[in-house]
C-alpha cells in the first residue's frame, strides 16, 4: 500500500499550517498544546479487576490530523467511547465514594465541559463519531443513512413535528444537504442503493459522509482504511486531508501505519491502556519505546517505514522464520516418510 501512497511533496497550504501549528511542541506524553480542542484529565475505565483506559492528561490540537495508535487492546476503542459519550468513565465524580478532589475526570470540548455528557448531546457540540455499517443499517439506503446522521430531525422538535410546512421544509433541507455530500464522495449514484450492497471503501465514504451531516467541528473516524481496496484508498485520504484542510480537526484510530504516517499531523501511541508517546509521526514512529510496544506484542507488524527493521529485530525475525520453517519441514518429512512405509506396505 506505501507504493500507493503520494509523496509528502503533495502537501497543501492548509496541511503545511496544520503541522506548523505543533511544530514547537515537545513530543513528550500529555503535553499541552497551543490551540486544544479537546483536553482530557483522569480518564480511567476498568472492566472488573481489569484497567482498560488510564490517560492522566490529553490535549487534542485544533485542526489538525491525529492519529491514536497502539497494539491491540491497548484501549483505543475504550477511549474513543470515553469521549464521545458513549461510556462513562470509572473516574467520573459521583456525589458519595468518587474520586479524591483533583483526580476526577474532566474533559473538556470546545471550551465546554463534556465529562458528564451523552452521546447525542456531545454530537450537538459538534464531536462526532463514524460508526461501522451495522446489519440494521446496512438494510437502508444509502440516502436513508445520510438522513439519520442530521442534527436537528422534524420529529425532534413537536413544534415541527406537526406543522406539515414546516416538517417539509426542513426534509427538503436535510435532503438537499445529504445529496451534496453524496456526490461530494461520488456516492451519488449509489443513492438509493442499500447501503449494505456498496463495497468496503464506499461503505467507509458513506460513514464518512453520514458524519458530517450534522456539520461536526471535530471527526473521529474509527479505522477509515479497514477493508477499504487500494483503489480507493487515495480517496479516502484526500477526503480526510480535505476535512482538515476545511478548518475541521480529525482525530482517527488506525491500525495501518503506512496511512498514519502518511497523513497524521500528530501521533498519540496508547499501549495498556496510558499514553505512553506522542508527537509528530517521524518522531514518534521510529521512537524505540513505541517499536517495542508494537514489536513486543507483535513481530510482524510493520509501522509504515521499512527502514525501522533494525538488523536486530530483522536477525530475531529471520531466526523465528527458520525455526518455523525447520519445524515445517521436520513435519513434512515425517509425512514423507509415514506415506514411503505406507506404499511400501502397499
Ligand atoms: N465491555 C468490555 N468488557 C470487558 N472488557 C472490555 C470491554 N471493552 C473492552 N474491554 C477490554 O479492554 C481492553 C481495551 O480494549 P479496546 O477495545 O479499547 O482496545 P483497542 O486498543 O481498541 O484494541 P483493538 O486495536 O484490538 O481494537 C481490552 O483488554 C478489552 O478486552
Amino acid at each position: 500500500m506505501s507504493s500507493s501512497l503520494p509523496t509528502t511533496s503533495h502537501i497543501t497550504e492548509a496541511g503545511a499550517a496544520a503541522k506548523a501549528s505543533v511544530a514547537g511542541v515537545a513530543p513528550v506524553p500529555g503535553v499541552s498544546k497551543p490551540d486544544a480542542i479537546l483536553t482530557v484529565d483522569h480518564v480511567t475505565r476498568r472492566f472488573g479487576g481489569m484497567t482498560a483506559v488510564d490517560v492522566q492528561h490529553l490535549e487534542v490540537q485544533r485542526g489538525i490530523i491525529t492519529a491514536l495508535i497502539g497494539p491491540n487492546g491497548a484501549g483505543k476503542t475504550t477511549f474513543f467511547n470515553l469521549i464521545t459519550g458513549f461510556d462513562k468513565p470509572s473516574s467520573a465524580p459521583r456525589l458519595i465514594g468518587g474520586p479524591k478532589a483533583g483526580e476526577a475526570a474532566k474533559s473538556t470540548f470546545n471550551g465546554r465541559d463534556v465529562g458528564n455528557t451523552g452521546a447525542t448531546k456531545v454530537a450537538k457540540m459538534g464531536m462526532v463519531r463514524t460508526f461501522q455499517l451495522t446489519k440494521a443499517l446496512s438494510k437502508l439506503t444509502v440516502i436513508e443513512n445520510m438522513r439519520l446522521g442530521a442534527k436537528d430531525q422534524p420529529g425532534e422538535n413537536l413544534f415541527v413535528a406537526v406543522v406539515k410546512p414546516l416538517w417539509a421544509k426542513r426534509e427538503a433541507e436535510i435532503t438537499a444537504k445529504a445529496e451534496e455530500l453524496l456526490a461530494r464522495f461520488k456516492l451519488l449514484e449509489k443513492r438509493d442503493d442499500m447501503a449494505g450492497s456498496l463495497s468496503g471503501g464506499q461503505k467507509k465514504l458513506l460513514e464518512m459522509a453520514r458524519a458530517l451531516m450534522s456539520d461536526p467541528v471535530m471527526i473521529m473516524l474509527d479505522e477509515p482504511m479497514a477493508g477499504v481496496n487500494p483503489a480507493l484508498t487515495q480517496s479516502l485520504l484526500g477526503h480526510i486531508q480535505a476535512l482538515r484542510d476545511e478548518g475541521m480537526t480529525v482525530l482517527f484510530v488506525e491500525h495501518d501505519m503506512h496511512m498514519v504516517r502518511h497523513i497524521s499531523d500528530w501521533v498519540v501511541v496508547m499501549a495498556e491502556g496510558k499514553v505512553v508517546a506522542e508527537g509528530p509521526s517521524g518522531t514518534v514512529m521510529d521512537d524505540p519505546a513505541v517499536i517495542d510496544a508494537y514489536l513486543g506484542a507483535h513481530h510482524n507488524t510493520d509501522l509504515g517505514d521499512d527502514s525501522l527493521l533494525t538488523d536486530e529485530v530483522a536477525e530475531e525475525l529471520a531466526a523465528e522464520v527458520s525455526a518455523e520453517d525447520a519445524a515445517e519441514a521436520a513435519g513434512d518429512s515425517a509425512e514423507d516418510s509415514v506415506a514411503k512405509r505406507a506404499e511400501g506396505k502397499a
